[in-house]
């Protein structure tokens, strides 16, 4: 019998153009190496001053032909990958594996809890099996109006899941569908399902507004129990709370199919105690969710982000299960999109640079770093297991373990998983979970990733998987680029160096890449040097440059 044609699950492209870049990246390099030859060949043998500024122009520009050789290196083989969902559904039909998304929030007034809400409404709306899929928001704020605010996401999702399903929602966060669509199918339904949404989105406020969430609603369940022995923010126990059991009969929606699992997690907190950010709170986030549901693939998203395309975990399976690449695959990577952009983006905030071109580059050569937001991993890579040859995944039998306890039992069980005193003692943190010690602690766990043998794949469909909001005034485009730049400039100088952190775990092209990024802000010294220096000398009549 002639052995079954093996038909990948996706494909991987070279980037167009490639010749025409190397041409110009050519000719550039040809110029550097007039420039470096004229600043030898007239090296000035006058006055002290000439020849010092002769010097630094110098060094300035060799540090910038590194960079360039750098970047270049970088962009010189790029590809991108294109999956096919349509023969993951054909090979593997209903036998898709659990998929656990979590969602971080921090600060119920920086993220306002009606922005979660919509985040994780989109994201229970998945175009998946329900039964499949779980959401869990993680709110460091540990607050009662975030948790308010995930009640009414519940129970809205009974309406709004379906009319996703009926009428085929792009995007399934309601905020960004009312705000868009004008094609309407069925304007009854429609007005119906916006009001509902309005009604929802003008009680979350409300209640935001007040501050107080009002008695009779506190009645109705009792979870809102747990706030009588929180003393603060940064000071209560933690608060676990199933909002819908997926497991459960009673988790069905109007039309009577199945919901996805629903947790609210608030991860104690305790003044004597560091709370490691993103990174603990997604600690503690495996860690519960291993016990509730289990799921091989972990999405994570912030949650500014919301899901503007409903076939995005299925794309991603399609790099996970594909039979011959799939299985040393540690994360697949989308780009950060935003919505809120102004018109001439002139902070450069897209990212583009980096999401369009010097990514593909990453991915030619290892994969993508993992950028905190809108990254399936696979539950594996995050608990720190390395890559063995050979490995292989089964993914029929992957989720045939199932948790027979009840969700009342499990939310007091799990509890202890996300108590302060949890990790001490343990390797999370350094060899488990997300990296602490650091604020760019993704940039970091996809290099460990990455070290521990895997690779990882970078995914741009053309409908954004992930639209957020990026910064846009320049105060806030300043405060976010200055925490990573200074994140990844320590990086660099401290034991997790691509170039020793790496050494012979990942290709050496890697490193290179890695370390472009790390060292950006180090291209400030070079830059205003030669912004000031030739102004200066300009006024001197000291000439650096070949005369005309
Ligand atoms: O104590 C904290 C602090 C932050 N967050 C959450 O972490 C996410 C990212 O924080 P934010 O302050 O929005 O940082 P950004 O600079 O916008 O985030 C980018 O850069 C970070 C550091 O590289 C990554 O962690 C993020 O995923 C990535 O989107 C948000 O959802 C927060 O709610 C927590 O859960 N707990
Ligand atoms: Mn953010």
């Amino acid at each position: 019998m002639a052995k079954k044609e093996y038909v990948p699950l996706f494909e991987t492209r070279k980037v167009k153009g490639r010749i025409l870049f190397r041409c110009v990246a050519a000719s550039i390099f040809l110029g550097i190496c007039f420039i470096i030859m004229y600043r030898i060949r007239y090296f000035p043998v006058g006055g002290k001053a000439e020849r010092w500024t002769w010097i630094g122009l110098f060094l300035s520009e060799l540090w910038f032909s590194f960079y360039w050789l750098l970047t270049t290196v970088c962009r010189w083989n790029a590809v991108i990958r294109i999956p096919f969902i349509h023969r993951l559904s054909q090979r593997f039909g209903k036998e898709l594996p659990g998929i656990d998304i979590f969602v971080c929030t921090a600060d119920p007034l920086i993220e306002p809890p009606s922005l979660v809400v919509n985040t994780v409404l989109s994201m229970m709306a998945y175009d998946y099996p329900p039964e499949k899929l779980s959401v869990y928001l993680s709110d460091d704020g540990g607050s009662n109006l975030t948790f308010y605010a995930m009640l009414e996401a519940a129970n809205f999702s009974k309406t709004w899941l379906p009319f996703c399903k009926k009428f085929q929602v792009e995007s399934t966060s309601p905020e960004a569908y009312f705000r868009t669509a004008s094609e309407l199918v069925n304007v009854q339904e429609w007005l119906s399902v916006k009001k509902l949404y309005e009604d929802m989105k003008m009680r979350i406020e409300t209640t935001i507004k007040l501050n107080q969430i009002p008695e009779y609603i506190q009645k109705q369940h009792k979870g809102f129990r747990e706030w009588d022995f929180v003393l603060s923010k940064h000071d209560h126990q933690s608060i676990l709370q199933i909002l819908i059991d997926g497991r459960g009969t009673n988790a069905a929606d109007i039309e009577g199919n199945p919901l996805p699992t629903l947790v609210y997690l608030a991860r104690e907190k305790r003044p004597q105690y560091h709370h490691h950010f993103k990174a603990g709170s997604m600690n503690a986030l495996i860690r519960v969710s291993s016990k509730i549901t289990n799921a091989p693939i972990i999405l994570n998203v912030d949650c500014d982000m919301y899901s503007n395309n409903s076939k995005t975990i299925k794309s991603s399976l399609c790099i996970f299960m594909d039979e011959e690449k799939g299985d040393e695959i540690g994360y697949v990577q989308f780009p950060q999109c935003f919505f809120n952009l102004t018109k001439n983006e002139i902070y450069g905030s897209s990212l583009r640079v980096m999401l369009q071109l010097e990514v593909l580059g990453f991915d030619a050569n290892g994969g993508p770093s993992y950028m905190g937001s809108g990254c399936f991993h696979r539950r594996e890579t995050l608990c720190g297991k390395k890559y063995e040859k050979n490995y292989k995944v089964d993914w029929k039998k992957i989720n045939d373990k199932k948790v027979n306890e009840s969700a009342s039992f499990l939310e007091e069980t799990c509890k202890v998983l996300a108590s302060c005193t949890f990790e001490h003692n343990t390797p999370w943190g350094k060899e488990m979970g997300l990296k602490y010690g650091t604020p760019v602690e993704d940039v970091v766990t996809g290099m460990s990733i990455q070290c521990n043998g895997w690779k990882s794949i970078y995914l741009n469909p053309e409908r954004e998987g992930f639209l957020g909001v990026a910064p846009i005034t320049l105060l806030q485009n300043l405060v976010q680029h200055k925490r990573w730049v200074e994140g990844v400039l320590q990086l660099f100088f401290s034991r997790y160096c691509p170039l020793l952190y790496g050494h012979r775990k990942i290709p050496l092209k890697l490193q290179l890449i890695y370390s472009t990024h790390h060292l950006w802000a180090a291209n400030c010294l070079a830059t205003w040097y030669i912004v000031v220096v030739p102004c200066l000398c300009l006024l001197k009549g000291i000439s650096l440059f070949p005369k005309v």
